[in-house]
């Protein structure tokens, strides 16, 4: 037995709940499978797509005697050259484990351009060469196209896939294309994309991956919300004061500043990852979690989001930012926004939701804190000490924790700030928290939307957002300079002040030590 003084974790199998297994019942499909990168030799597909793919190779959600990877880019390397690429990319790829190279071996590369059809006829050549030689005359036909691309040429691309590189509908089986933000720059050239992609494919073969949507804890939020009693009643306006969803990153742009000056922190973090967050935070309980209904309450919440007024955004770029020399001199991209959405709806009417994300800060996070109003009739007087808390990390070290006022152990009577603490590794210790991408790749195979990003969603998304963007575009709105690893400038926090968030001080977290 443990002693009193130690810190005791118990570990317990989880049990299954059958109604969140028929809701989200996707049909156990066999038969052959491609999957295919197309941008194989780029950025994401080294360091996401394909680490994901051998993650779920290695834990057998992908079976070797179904699946085969295939990479596509304009690129001329040979199978092994692509291979080479990626294993250093590999959890554990340079020691050349088994895993790896058996995983190696399942990709084929093939080489050609986004708008050329001998390129696309050749792949597709070699997708039916694999799914005869699987005698998938037998089983269904999968096809998932992965477009791993800059955007612009996702329409010249999925006319090729329509074209040249459908599954054959007479082995039965699906197409599924997986597309990666940025998904437009405004509403306009967001939809005029949606549009286009559209009229080739139906909205179920589309996935749009937000990858936030994939991250453990933001997983779990639907449960925690709905699933526990604590929260249901104190969850609206009278006993939340503000909510907020921040994102910090203890780097710059490195190397990616011409790209990043594009687009900025407000398209690259806040309209989508954030904006995202924000729904599953603020949403009315769905009908049932099938994605549908879920979907349908996340566009409830966007639209009822109040136009996005000036004097509630701060804008920050990190000084040393246009050292880069793919950064115009005279860039007012903004590095840093902390911006304010109001709710207009009967939960969430006067409660500030603070959207803040920023790279080169003090610290990498990324959390949801639920700010609780103050105590009415105060018999402790503690209210200066700190008011109730709910904090959800995110990352690093995924924890969901309360901070609450309690009585300081002792023979006084005097009251401290303490926590009620889940930290993840301590209390699931052994547990694998799965990659974001892993999670969601998964999930389009099986066919799973409800971590997608729907038409409707990105369109409701653009429209909060639009406005502010073409101000800022315009120059009306200035970036603040800050300094590299600072928390930004110091206008956010004021009008953090002025939103009625209200800093803890002294609070002293000691963390738990395993015996
Ligand atoms: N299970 C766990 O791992 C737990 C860990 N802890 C740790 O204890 C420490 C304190 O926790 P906590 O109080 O929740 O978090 P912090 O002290 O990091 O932040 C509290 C809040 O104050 C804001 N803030 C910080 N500095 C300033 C400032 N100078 N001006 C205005 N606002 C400011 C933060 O904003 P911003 O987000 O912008 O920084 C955040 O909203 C943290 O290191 C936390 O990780 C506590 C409990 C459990
Ligand atoms: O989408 C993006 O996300 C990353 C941060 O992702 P995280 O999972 O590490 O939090 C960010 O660095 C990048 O700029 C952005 O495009």
């Amino acid at each position: 037995m443990a002693d009193l003084g130690e810190w005791h974790c118990e570990k317990r199998p989880f049990a299954k709940n059958e109604s969140f297994a028929r809701d989200n019942e996707n049909v156990q499909e066999t038969g052959c499978l491609s999957i295919i990168v197309l941008g194989a030799s780029g950025d994401l597909a080294k360091k996401k797509t394909f680490p994901a793919l051998f993650n779920l190779y290695r834990q057998g959600f992908l079976q070797s005697n179904e699946v085969y990877i295939f990479g596509y880019a304009r690129t001329k390397i040979s199978d092994d050259e692509l291979r080479d690429r990626i294993r250093g990319y590999l959890p554990h790829g340079k020691d050349g484990t088994e895993d790896v190279s058996n995983f190696l071996q399942l990709i084929k590369y093939v080489s050609g351009s986004y708008d050329d059809p001998k390129g696309f006829k050749a792949l597709d050549k070699a997708i039916s060469e694999h799914e005869i030689s699987k005698h998938s005359m037998e089983g269904l036909s999968r096809r998932l196209f992965y477009l791993a691309l800059p955007p612009s040429v996702y329409p010249q691309v999925c006319k090729m896939i329509k074209n040249y590189s459908m599954n054959k509908s007479d082995l039965g089986g699906w197409t599924r294309i997986v597309v990666e933000k940025p998904f437009g720059r405004d509403l306009a050239s967001a939809e005029e994309l949606s549009s286009q992609i559209g009229e080739l494919f139906e909205e179920p073969q589309i996935y749009r991956i937000d990858h936030y949507l994939g991250k453990e804890l933001v997983q779990n939020l639907l449960v925690l919300r709905f699933a526990n009693r604590f929260f249901l009643p104190l969850w609206n306006r009278d006993n939340i004061a503000n909510v907020q969803i921040v994102f910090r990153e203890d780097f710059g742009t490195e190397g990616r500043g011409g790209y990043f000056d594009q687009y900025g922190i407000i398209r690259d973090i806040i309209q989508n990852h954030l904006l995202q967050v924000l729904c599953l935070v603020a949403m009315e309980k769905p009908v049932s979690l099938k994605p549908e209904h879920i979907r349908d309450e996340k566009v409830k919440v966007l639209q009822s989001v109040l136009p996005i007024k000036d004097e509630e955004v701060v804008l920050g770029q990190y000084e040393g930012y246009k050292d880069d020399p793919t950064v115009p001199d005279n860039s007012n991209t903004p590095t840093f926004a902390t911006a304010i959405l109001h709710i207009h709806n009967e939960r969430w009417e006067g409660v500030p939701f603070i959207l803040k994300a920023g790279k080169a800060l003090n610290s990498r996070k990324a959390e949801i804190r639920v700010q609780f109003k103050d105590v009415p009739g105060d018999i402790f007087k503690c209210q200066k000490q700190g008011r109730n808390e709910f904090v959800i990390r995110l990352q690093p070290s995924e924890a969901i924790y309360m901070k609450l006022t309690v009585k300081q152990p002792g023979l006084e009577m005097s009251t401290a700030q303490s926590e009620l603490d889940l930290s993840y590794r301590q209390r699931y210790q052994g547990v694998v928290i799965p990659e974001a991408y892993e999670r969601l790749i998964l999930d389009t195979i099986k066919g799973d939307q409800q971590h997608f990003v729907r038409r409707d969603e990105l369109k409701a998304a653009w429209e909060i957002f639009t406005p502010l963007l073409h101000r800022i575009d315009n120059g009306e709105l200035k970036s603040l300079p800050y300094k590299p690893g600072s928390r930004g400038p110091a206008e956010a926090d004021q009008l953090l002040e002025r939103a009625g968030y209200v800093q803890t001080h002294g609070y002293i977290w000691i963390p738990p030590t395993l015996s």
